[in-house]
């Protein structure tokens, strides 16, 4: 297992990811959904940024107060499905830049194919989050990482809604360094790759494609 992923046990976290897991939400409801959560990711993958302490003053004292200091931030979605997480993040993090990395998994062989690659000129300089709902084999996710590691970039995090044991162990054998953050562990993968239980295709119920 990888050394360091954290499955968020929280009850608003648990009963929000039911609601994506049903078949009967709606596209609407489901990107609704996906967008509060990534907000709640977002609180919980900046946990240890630094702060530091500025004076101010409020209106009954001055006094010193903290802000976050430190590298700047770039959220990195993988997609198509990493860009539903994208809005509810910015509400919580409005200076982030944001890159997209463009990956589809092959149906047959479940490897990761690269379609598009567009990150601030300065990522080797900021602390990055990428972000993809599913976490399945891992390749999707490995491959971006690596990308991201090519470009000189040394400091990453991963969140994702759901990851499959497969996957965990594909990233603590490729990048072991990377902290992942998650709503759920989950069972196992199907023959076809999907997360049991699982939401489906992220894809697809985000964007109505099927
Ligand atoms: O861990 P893996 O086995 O690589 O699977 C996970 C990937 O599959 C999904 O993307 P998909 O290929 O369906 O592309 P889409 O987001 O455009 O639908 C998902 O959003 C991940 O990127
Ligand atoms: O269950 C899965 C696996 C990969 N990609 C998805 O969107 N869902
Ligand atoms: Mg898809």
């Amino acid at each position: 297992m990888h050394p360091n992923v954290t499955e968020i046990d929280h009850p608003l976290m648990k009963h929000k990811l039911t609601i994506l897991r049903n078949a009967e939400t709606t596209t609407d409801n489901f990107r609704r959904v996906v967008r509060e959560i990534a907000a709640m990711m977002a609180y919980e993958v900046t946990r240890d940024l630094a702060t530091e302490m500025v004076p101010i003053t409020t209106p009954v004292a001055d006094c010193e107060a903290p802000v976050i200091s430190g590298k700047k931030l770039c959220l990195i979605a993988i997609m198509r499905a990493g860009n539903g997480m994208i809005d509810g993040m910015v509400e919580l993090l409005p200076g982030a830049r944001v890159g997209h990395i463009g990956l589809y998994r092959d149906p047959e062989t479940l490897e990761a194919v690269e379609y598009y690659y567009k990150v601030p000129s300065d990522i080797d300089e900021r602390q990055v989050i990428v972000v993809d709902p599913m976490l399945a084999t891992g390749n999707s996710a490995s491959a971006a990482l690596s990308r991201l590691k090519e470009d000189g970039v040394s400091s990453i995090k991963f969140v994702c809604l759901l990851a499959a044991p497969e996957g965990l162990e594909t990233m603590a054998r490729e990048h072991p360094d990377v902290p992942i953050l998650t709503a759920s562990i989950d069972s196992h993968l199907n023959e076809h790759g999907y997360i049991v239980p699982g939401l489906g295709d992220a894809g697809d119920r985000l964007f109505g494609t099927r």
